[in-house]
């Protein structure tokens, strides 16, 4: 006690020693804070994910290759699930596994709800005016609901019917016109695809020559900017050099956004005109007509034109290409194991009838097909490394540090071949989706094993009408057709690698009528 009382009257009656104590309690306190501060980013930059080594400047650029989703599969093998590497001046992440896609979507939605933009993306979307490449925001939910609600769900796809039983039909007659000739598998169903989907936007609005002539210049459109959005270029890579355009990806994604800007006017102007007439109230409402009225009746003027115009484009394009491709790697699949295809065709006679066309409600009880369908969709999911997401704030998957802002890639296409998950991940077995067919449906229902629609917030709109085309293309190609490859030809299963993932040759394959298309002369 009485060494406590010393030292304190010692403290009180020496001003200069508590003045230096004082002060070196202070530089005591800074330093502790410095050096924790210090630690803690030595602690966070160890925790970065691990990633391959990278040159400056270009970082892992210069040793990726063109097959990017192998690429990052492979990289995967030495660094893990969760990678991290530099391209150029951008952080990257790749997730390949189901566990951090979970991780992603369960503890971290809202964060990674925002997909990466391109300079091209930026431009065809009308400024971010859609809905794919629009941040994730109130308006984004507006915009994303109106569509769900007013056309890509079962009750409104179901009142378009009549359209699409209409298209398919004129599919089975181009396909009955060049019987014996070699036809494109995937550009004949495109094109069934682009007409169905253009008729529910503004099928009301136009001609038939006038449909006809604007499906043609749109089908070279979808072609050239599916093309652009995949192309690797130096303004993403460099942001900063991005106004010199060094590759002219976005003068032609311009001059592309301008002629389908031009059209899309077009196709407005003559709505807002039959709007009017009378009578019109009584077909079925195409989609346009819904989205002028929404804008006319816009309270708080949210929707604008260019929303509209975005939100075409990207049905446009993500609908058509992604759907034709699976079609196509489905019948090359079946091609290459005919057993398959005797299979569908079996079930197609005993639920279809040998000599009836198929018709949609037929769809639910093709359980086969589906199969075939899901295992094309699992083996070469048409969006392989989904579309990139960054998050907006610094987070932890896997156990790493994912820092805010970085471009982050998730590999469908790895997750879809895991071993430990799928018995002979490479090959085509499509019996392996039979098997409790419902904990494999496209909502994640399956621990995100299974996502080649993506996953939470921004899953893919238009989930009903792709499997609905899916399925009504391919049932009728199977039950309308024998398929054969021309002689001297080979099947070859290679891909090639883009923002959709094509057969790197088209298939091409000879149709020979059976019976079903008895029909077409009723
Ligand atoms: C087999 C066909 C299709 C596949 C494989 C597919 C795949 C995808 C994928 C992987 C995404 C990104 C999801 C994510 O970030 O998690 C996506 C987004 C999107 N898809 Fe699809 N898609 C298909 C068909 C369609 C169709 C038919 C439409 C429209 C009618 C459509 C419209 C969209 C839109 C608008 C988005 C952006 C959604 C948003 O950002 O909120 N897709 N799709």
């Amino acid at each position: 006690m009485g060494k406590v009382s010393d030292a304190l009257s010692w403290y009180q009656n020496r001003e200069p020693d508590r003045m230096a104590l004082n002060f070196f309690f202070l530089i005591s306190v800074v330093i502790f804070i410095v050096y924790r501060k210090g630690v803690k980013r030595i602690k966070d930059t160890q925790s970065l994910p691990p990633g391959p080594r990278a040159l400056p400047v270009l970082g892992y650029l210069p040793f990726l290759r063109l097959d990017l989703h192998c690429c990052f599969a492979d990289l995967a093998q030495t660094f893990g699930s969760v990678m991290m590497m530099r391209i150029g001046s951008r952080q990257c992440i790749i997730v390949s596994s189901s566990e951090a896609a979970r991780e992603m979507c369960r503890d971290h939605d809202v964060t990674f709800a925002n997909h990466d933009t391109t300079a091209a993306a930026r431009i065809i979307s009308f400024g971010m005016q859609d809905i794919g490449f629009q941040p994730y925001s109130p308006k984004w939910r507006t915009l994303r609901k109106a569509c769900v609600r007013e056309l890509l769900n079962t009750k409104i796809l179901d009142s378009f019917h009549a359209l699409h039983q209409r298209e398919v039909r004129s599919m089975v007659e181009e396909l009955h016109r060049k019987t014996g000739e070699v036809v494109d598998v995937g550009q004949v169903a495109f094109v069934t695809v682009l007409n169905v989907v253009t008729g529910m936007l503004w099928g009301n609005s136009l001609a038939a020559e006038e449909q006809k002539r604007v499906g043609g210049e749109l089908r070279e459109l979808v072609d050239g900017i599916v093309h652009l959005l995949g192309v690797t270029n130096m303004s993403d890579i460099f942001p900063v050099l991005e106004w010199m355009d060094l590759q002219g990806v976005q003068r032609k994604m311009k001059e592309h956004k301008e002629r389908l800007d031009r059209l899309l006017s077009m196709i407005i102007e003559q709505r807002k005109g039959t709007l009017e007439a009378s009578g019109d109230q009584e077909k079925t409402k195409d989609f346009l007509q819904v989205m002028l009225e929404m804008l006319k009746e816009d309270p708080h003027q949210l929707l604008t034109m260019d929303n509209i115009k975005g939100i075409f484009t990207d049905i446009v394009t993500a609908g058509t290409d992604t759907t034709s491709i699976t079609v196509e790697w489905t019948l090359a699949e079946m091609m290459n194991r005919p057993e398959t295809i005797r299979k569908a065709q079996e079930e197609l006679e005993s639920v279809v009838g040998k000599e009836e066309m198929v018709d949609e409600t037929h769809l639910p009880k093709l359980h086969y097909l589906e199969a075939l369908v899901k295992e094309s969709l699992r083996l070469h999911p048409p969006i392989p490394l989904l579309l990139p997401r960054y998050p907006t704030a610094t987070c932890s998957i896997g156990g790493y540090m994912i820092p805010k802002g970085a471009k982050i890639f998730i590999n469908a296409w790895a997750i879809h071949r895991n071993p430990t998950v799928w018995e002979n991940p490479s090959e085509f077995i499509p019996e392996r989706f039979l098997e409790r067919m419902n904990r494999w449906d496209y909502y994640g229902s399956n621990n995100f094993n299974f996502i080649p629609f993506g996953f939470g917030r921004r899953i893919c709109m238009g989930i009903p009408l792709a499997e609905k085309m899916n399925k009504f293309i391919l049932a009728t190609m199977l039950h309308s057709f024998e398929w054969r490859l021309p002689d001297n030809s080979k099947l070859d299963l290679v891909e090639k690698f883009g923002i959709v993932l094509k057969k790197e040759k088209p298939l091409v394959a000879i149709a020979t009528a059976r019976p079903s298309c008895a029909k077409l002369n009723k």
